[in-house]
């Protein structure tokens, strides 16, 4: 078994470069199977999900591979089955993007349901509204479900909920299908722009993708391009904020800043002093930071995958800090290893009241999921001692090399595997 080591540290200092997101390469590999000819996708993060996918497309036939250079290729032309295995595509949150980029093509996908971090509740209604109203009939079995339509023909679609997830899943839809789809209630998440960028390179015909509004006119075939991913805001937002727990000064490389303009600000709120620059920002603090009060919201609100590193920051806050996590009134997993080592955050009905200035100690703790564990990771930079995290598999699930890329800022932190007592950050990787 493997954990991360963390040990506080009083000052970080320097710069890191930013991967690709994941959330939008998730998107984009299936976007991708749309086009009859070969994708080529720079900047895919190396990350377990990734694997994940690459197996799947190899399953059906789809030509899924990254080469030296590390750019990601994509060939649809030799999918053989739409068929995706129950237990593999289960093992992700976003096969369902797979429906998608193939029902229109091939009639029927068959799948198991999402995985992903567990909030307790991730309903795909907004997704099965999107495509039945498109055309496509869903049959449930206790294992997997299988969608099929003999054709797709475009719909307005207004979503009850808004969700990226749904709102790519339609787009994906719709870019082949006979007519025009018109999204009300859209998401206007960065990776929904992304997505539709890659479509349109293809021959799609999308407008409005990053408001709320979304117009596709669906076109008969579309083509292979090249196209680089956007950069992942979420990692970027974690980095900013560690200077408020060490002291220090980090600044993110290859970012858009306008992607994080509510992360940027909610920090500066509490006393960081951040420069935004040409795709980098940096941020800086001398560890006296104050408390807030944050409402999570869909883009460009502030980010429910930012809740989770900002309470691990509000501990460390002066005052009282109120956080409403309004996306995933669950989403509270960090919290009990938190008060472990020494936070005081009280949850009640999707909101953690949390007290700052604790005096955290070094604990044995587990990541419950992706964000929890940076979350984790944060909070163990300024707790006093050792702070072991079990459970790494869910932060590697979201972040690339991420002890590294803390070593390499100054922060005391290394991998461990059980039975041998040695750090093993260089071989682990
Ligand atoms: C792989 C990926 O991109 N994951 C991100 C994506 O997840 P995902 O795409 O699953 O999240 P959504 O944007 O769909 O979810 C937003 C909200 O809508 C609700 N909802 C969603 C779909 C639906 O059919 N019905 C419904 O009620 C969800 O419960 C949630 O409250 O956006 C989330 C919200 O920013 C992030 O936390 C995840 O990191
Ligand atoms: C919840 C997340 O991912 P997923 O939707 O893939 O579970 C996340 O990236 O924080």
């Amino acid at each position: 078994m493997k954990w991360i080591r963390v040990e506080q540290t009083t000052r970080l200092e320097g710069s890191v470069q930013i991967p690709g997101s994941k959330n939008s390469s998730l998107a984009l590999l299936a976007a991708a199977c749309l086009a009859d000819g070969p994708v080529a996708l720079h900047g895919i993060p190396r990350l377990a999900d990734f694997q994940a996918v690459f197996r799947l497309a190899e399953e059906i036939g789809c030509r899924m591979y990254r080469d030296d250079s590390g750019i990601v290729h994509v060939d649809s032309s030799g999918i053989r089955d739409t068929d995706l295995d129950p237990v593999h595509s289960s093992s992700f949150r976003t096969a369902y993007y797979f429906i998608g980029a193939l029902l229109a093509k091939y009639g029927v996908v068959s799948l198991g349901y999402p995985g992903g971090d567990d909030f307790v509740s991730r309903p795909i209604d907004q997704h099965i509204k999107a495509l039945q109203l498109l055309g496509a009939r869903f049959t449930f079995y206790p294992n997997r479900y299988v969608v099929e339509a003999k054709e797709l023909t475009g719909a307005t679609v207004y979503f009850d909920t808004i969700s990226s997830g749904a709102t790519i899943n339609a787009m994906l839809a719709a870019a082949r299908a006979k007519g025009t789809t018109v999204l009300l209630n859209a998401a206007c998440d960065p990776e929904v722009t992304d997505t539709a960028i890659l479509l349109n390179r293809m021959g799609a015909r999308i407008t409005g993708a990053g408001t709320s509004t979304v117009r596709i006119r669906g076109v008969e075939r579309l083509t292979g391009c090249v196209h680089t991913v956007i950069p992942d805001r979420l990692i970027a937002g974690a980095f900013l904020m560690a200077p408020g727990l060490t002291g220090g000064s980090v600044t993110v490389e290859n970012v858009i800043p306008d992607h994080m303009r509510a992360c940027i600000s909610k920090l500066s709120e509490m006393g960081l002093d951040v420069e935004i620059g040409d795709q980098r920002v940096t941020s800086r603090s001398d560890g006296a930071i104050k408390a807030t009060r944050v409402r999570t919201a869909m883009y460009p609100g502030f980010p429910t995958d930012l809740q989770q590193p900002l309470t691990a920051l509000l501990t460390q806050a002066r005052g009282r800090s109120i956080v409403s996590e309004k996306i995933y009134p669950n989403r509270f997993g960090h919290v009990p290893q938190l008060l472990r080592m020494g936070a005081d955050i009280k949850v009640r009905s999707g909101v953690a009241v949390v007290k700052g200035k604790a005096a955290l100690q070094g604990a044995h703790v587990r990541a419950s999921d992706i964000r929890a564990g940076i979350s984790l990771l944060l909070a163990g930079l300024a707790a006093e001692g050792s702070t072991t995290i079990s459970g790494v598999h869910h932060l590697e699930r979201g972040y690339e090399n991420v002890v590294e890329s803390f070593r390499s800022l100054g922060a005391n932190v290394s991998w461990m595997e059980s039975g041998r007592e040695e750090f093993v950050h260089e071989e682990a990787r």
